[in-house]
């Protein structure tokens, strides 16, 4: 099995999305948990692009033990000397330089020509030597850039002393055949090249970097450059965990090894995340709030009976504790009696029945519904007496205006069975539910306490209400959730109630006994 080194540029090309940037103490923070992943290389920094960045990368070098520290520089005396302070520290002091060699580049922006290109290689790769035991030289752009002035340069930055050639989609313009192809066509025509290791560094801009890294570690590449959670210049860069991953859950077709600690993946993402502000996508692959989530009725019932009907990588494998089953809009009555099971609620058949209708219910009006939504749920199901006589809510209204009393109209089933329907108006919204309620139910009843609570966060949260009344002299609490406010009330004012009811029905039925 032939090893593939992982060389992160989080440090450097991640630091480079727009509107990021860390400062020392962030950076040396990734630092060690790039070294707990197992990267080989990690890029540090780009020390002479400002005083900031030499701090960091030189307490990086210093501090970093377990995988080689290195730094960008461009084809300049003065931006390898900086790397060399800043890098010189390190346990295998290493320096990357970079200059393009398409056309464009050349033409455009270096404003020089082929020849004068290599001969600066050159220069800065042998300058450079004096000083790094290990050069990697990049050819910017080597994707939009001739085939066989690329060898010919690979051929003279190798003798210059490079040991390492990245060969980067600078642009993400390649597919996976053509960038496959480019390794193949370099390793085939450089006469040198058995000297050094082939590295690929790849751009996101069409959504391929992933996909073209692993057809050129097919092709010859023994070192993939990337971030983590794919950040990056512009759409980012490939992205080191899905890399990883990739490799380990297609080891049939794959047959290559890296040193990463696939445990340790959730953590660098979270990490890399928080620090850099650059927030992971639900569906991101291998990372991403939803990448073990299932939601539909078939999957879930398929991962409860064996998960790999849906899961082709194991949540623990990155470091995630299990895979998450979101009920929601979409989900079937297996996941739904799981999810029972799991909160340690014995539910019979109608009640059962009767959660799984409320959380249908619920979930035509929430986004998604919570675990603290569904423990409500659960809870009301659970402790309401069956087949009892009781109060039952059919339908409310409620008017409300700032000049006008409010006034409540409520339709009620009442314990014989009959309906029943009133208005009444009071101060607020909840207190013309209750005086209506109070008219409606027979006795004397007094809201003794009144409180309100949200279940969960959001502008969806789930509303509960808890009430103590006297019924008949008598104190009762009573407990309500809904999604409105209003509603929640009206449930707890007649839970109280109902609760008065059963009781009275229990004294009944011991007097019976007796
Ligand atoms: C593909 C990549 O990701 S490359 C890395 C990109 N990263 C960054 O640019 C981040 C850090 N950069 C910086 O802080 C600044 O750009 C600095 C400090 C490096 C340079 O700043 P300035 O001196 O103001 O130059 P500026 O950035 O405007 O222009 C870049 C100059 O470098 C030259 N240049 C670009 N690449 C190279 C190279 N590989 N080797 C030598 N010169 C280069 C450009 O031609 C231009 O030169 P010119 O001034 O003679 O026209
Ligand atoms: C500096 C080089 C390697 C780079 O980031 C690129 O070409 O994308
Ligand atoms: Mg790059």
């Amino acid at each position: 099995m032939a090893h593939v080194n992982v060389f992160d540029t989080t440090l450097r090309d991640g630091e480079q999305s727009a509107g990021v940037n860390l400062n020392r103490l962030e950076k040396i923070e990734i630092a060690k948990q790039l070294e707990r992943l197992g990267v080989d290389v990690m890029e540090a920094g780009f020390p002479a692009s400002s005083q900031d960045d030499f701090e960091a990368v030189k307490e990086i070098a210093n501090t970093v033990r377990g995988c080689s520290v290195t730094g960008l520089a461009r084809a300049h005396r003065k931006d390898i000397d900086r790397a060399w302070e800043a890098l010189k520290g390190g346990a295998e002091p290493r320096i990357h330089i970079f200059l393009a060699t398409s056309p464009i580049h050349m033409t455009h922006k270096l404003k020089k020509t082929p020849d004068e290109v290599v001969e600066t290689a050159v220069e800065m790769v042998s300058y450079a030597k004096e000083k790094f035991p290990i050069v990697q030289w990049s050819a910017e752009d080597a994707c939009r850039s001739d085939l066989d002035f690329l060898v010919h340069i690979i051929e003279k930055v190798i003798d210059a002393g490079a040991s390492v050639i990245n060969l980067p989609d600078t642009v993400g313009y390649t597919t996976p055949d053509e960038y496959g192809k480019m390794f193949r066509y370099v390793t085939e025509n450089v006469p040198n090249i058995d000297k050094v290791i082939l590295s690929a560094h790849c751009h996101n801009d069409l959504g391929m970097a992933v996909s073209n890294s692993l057809a050129a570690i097919e092709n010859g590449a023994r070192q993939i450059e990337g971030t983590i959670n794919g950040i990056g210049e512009r759409a980012g860069n490939a992205a080191i965990e899905e890399i990883g991953v990739a490799l380990e859950i297609r080891k049939d077709r794959y047959d290559y090894q890296t040193n990463l600690v696939l445990k340790e993946i959730k953590r660098t993402s979270d990490l890399v995340s928080r620090l850099t502000g650059m927030m992971v996508p639900g569906n991101k692959a291998v990372v991403g709030r939803n990448a073990f989530a299932h939601e539909s009725g078939i999957h879930q019932d398929g991962v409860l009976k064996e998960s790999t009907t849906y899961e082709i990588i194991t949540p623990s494998m990155v470091g995630i504790d299990s895979n998450r089953m979101v009920l929601g809009k979409h989900s079937g009555r297996h996941a739904f009696k799981e999810k029972v099971k799991e909160f340690g609620f014995e539910l019979n058949e109608s009640k059962l029945k009767e959660a799984f209708e409320s959380f249908k219910n619920l979930t035509g009006k929430k986004k998604e519904v919570t675990d603290d939504d569904l423990f409500a749920i659960l809870t009301d199901t659970q402790t309401e007496h069956d087949n009892l006589p009781k109060y039952k809510l059919q339908a409310f209204q409620v008017q409300y205006g700032s000049i006008n009393r409010p006034t409540a109209t409520i339709l009620l089933t009442q314990p014989n069975g009959e309906e029943a329907e009133k208005a009444n108006t009071g101060e607020g919204s909840v207190e013309a539910i209750y005086n209506t309620l109070d008219d409606l139910i027979e006795g004397d009843v007094h809201l003794i306490d009144y409180q309100l609570s949200s279940i969960g966060r959001g502008r969806d949260a789930l509303a509960e209400v808890h009430v103590q009344l006297t019924v008949n002299g008598e104190k009762a609490s009573g407990r309500g959730s809904a999604q409105d406010v209003l509603e929640a009330s009206a449930h707890a004012f007649l839970n109280a109630v109902n609760r008065t009811l059963y009781r009275e029905q229990q004294k009944v039925y011991q007097k019976a006994q007796v």
